[in-house]
C-alpha cells in the first residue's frame, strides 16, 4: 500500500457519513478550499446533494457549495489524504471496517462522534486501533451545530491528535475565518468529554423539561462537568483539556439549547414523554441515550462515581423516574466541593 507523506495541509479530503455533521463538515472542507467528497448510504441523499446542493433528510434548508460532493460508493474515497469519519458513534465500528479495503496505509483518519461502543465501553480512538491499526488517529470535537457551522456562523472546536506535526496539517485543512480549531495533543480528553457532555444535556433537558428552575440547571451543568474531569482524567487525559471547547465548551452550548438533540429528547423525558415516544420519528441520532449505559459502565470499571450520568442511564433504562431521581441526587452525602 502506498504511504502518505504529509504537506502543509491536504487537499484531498473524504468524508464518511452524511447525516448533519459529515455535510457540515464537508461544507468547511469546500469553504476551505479543498477537493471534498461525501460519503452517504442514502442514495436519496446523494442525489439531493449533487443536484440540488442541500441535504434535505439531515441538513434541512441549509445550501451547500456547489464544490461539496457525494457518493455512495466508499471506494470513490481511495485517493483521499485525510478521511473525516461521521458516523453514529454506534456505527463507527461498521463504518470503518467497511473504510478498510479502500484507503492508504497509514492515511489520518479524523474521528468525529462523540460517544462511546456499547457491548465494548471502547472510545472511538480505540475502535479506530481495532479495525483500521495501520491509520492515524485525531479527534474533532467542541461546541459546533451542525447547522450553524454549515450557514457559516463562526464556531471554534478542538481537534485532538498526538502527533503535532499532523495536528497541525489538520487544523490548517480545516481552518476557515469562521470555522477555527485548536490543536490539542489530548485524544482521551478530547472523547471523553464529548461523550459525557451529550449524557449531561438529557439531564439539563429533563430538568427545564419538568420546571426545576434555573438554579438546578446551573447546577446540573457544574456538578457535570465535575463527572467529565473525574471520567476523563481517570481514563489518563489531562484536566486543562476538560476546561477547553471540547469539555467545558460543548457542554455549555448542549446543555443551554433545544437546538441539541441530547437536550430535546431530556426535555421530552422531563415533559412526561417516554423513551420511545421523545424518539419518534427522529431520523437524527442523540448521542447520549446510546453511550448512557457504556459511559455508566466504563466508569464502574474504573472507580469513578458519576451520579448525574447514572442518573440519566437509569431513566432512560425506565428503572427509576425523574421525581425519585431529583431526590436521590439531592439527599446524596454532603461533601466538600471537589471535582476529584
Ligand atoms: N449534528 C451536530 O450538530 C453534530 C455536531 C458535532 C458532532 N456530532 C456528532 O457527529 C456524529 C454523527 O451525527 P450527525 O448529527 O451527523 O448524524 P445525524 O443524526 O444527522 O444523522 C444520522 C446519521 O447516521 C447514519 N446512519 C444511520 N444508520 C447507520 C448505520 N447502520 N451505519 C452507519 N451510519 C448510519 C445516517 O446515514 C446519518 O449519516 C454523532 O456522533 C454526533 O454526536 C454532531
Ligand atoms: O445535537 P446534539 O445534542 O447531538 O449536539 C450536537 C453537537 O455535539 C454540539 O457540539
Amino acid at each position: 500500500m502506498k504511504k502518505l507523506k504529509h504537506a502543509d495541509h491536504f487537499d484531498k479530503i473524504g468524508v464518511i457519513g452524511a447525516g448533519a455533521w459529515g455535510t457540515a463538515l464537508a461544507q468547511v472542507c469546500a469553504r476551505a478550499g479543498r477537493d471534498v467528497i461525501l460519503q452517504a448510504r442514502e442514495l436519496d441523499v446523494v442525489e439531493s446533494i449533487n443536484t440540488a446542493h442541500r441535504n434535505e433528510i439531515y441538513l434541512k434548508g441549509i445550501d451547500l457549495l456547489p464544490q461539496v460532493r457525494a457518493t455512495a460508493n466508499l471506494s470513490d474515497l481511495a485517493e483521499c489524504e485525510l478521511i473525516l469519519a461521521v458516523p453514529p458513534a454506534q456505527h463507527m465500528r461498521s463504518t470503518l471496517k467497511a473504510l478498510a479495503p479502500f484507503i492508504s496505509d497509514g492515511v489520518p483518519i479524523v474521528l468525529c462522534a462523540k460517544g462511546v461502543e456499547r457491548g465494548t465501553d471502547a472510545l472511538m480512538n480505540e475502535v479506530l486501533a481495532e479495525t483500521l491499526p495501520n491509520a492515524t488517529a485525531a479527534v474533532l470535537s467542541g461546541p459546533s451545530f451542525a447547522a450553524e457551522v454549515a450557514r457559516g456562523l463562526p464556531a471554534a472546536v478542538t481537534l485532538a491528535c498526538p502527533d503535532v506535526d499532523l495536528g497541525a496539517q489538520i487544523i490548517h485543512t480545516l481552518a476557515t475565518p469562521t470555522f477555527r480549531p485548536y490543536h490539542s495533543d489530548d485524544m482521551i480528553g478530547a472523547e471523553a468529554a464529548g461523550a459525557l457532555k451529550n449524557v449531561l444535556a438529557i439531564a439539563c433537558g429533563i430538568s427545564e423539561g419538568r420546571g426545576l428552575g434555573r438554579n438546578a440547571h446551573a447546577a446540573l451543568i457544574t456538578r457535570g462537568f465535575a463527572e467529565i474531569l473525574r471520567f476523563a482524567v481517570a481514563l489518563g487525559a489531562r484536566s486543562e483539556t476538560v476546561a477547553g471547547l471540547c469539555g467545558l465548551g460543548d457542554l455549555v452550548l448542549t446543555c443551554s439549547s433545544p437546538q441539541s438533540r441530547n437536550m430535546s429528547v431530556g426535555l421530552a423525558l422531563g415533559g412526561g414523554q417516554t423513551l420511545e415516544q421523545a424518539l419518534a420519528g427522529k431520523v437524527s441520532v442523540a448521542e447520549g441515550v446510546e453511550s448512557a449505559p457504556a459511559v455508566v459502565h466504563l466508569a464502574k470499571k474504573l472507580g469513578v462515581e458519576l451520579p448525574i450520568c447514572e442518573a440519566v442511564a437509569a431513566i432512560l433504562a425506565g428503572e427509576v423516574n425523574v421525581e425519585d431521581t431529583v431526590s436521590a441526587l439531592m439527599s446524596r452525602p454532603l461533601k466538600f466541593e471537589t471535582a476529584l
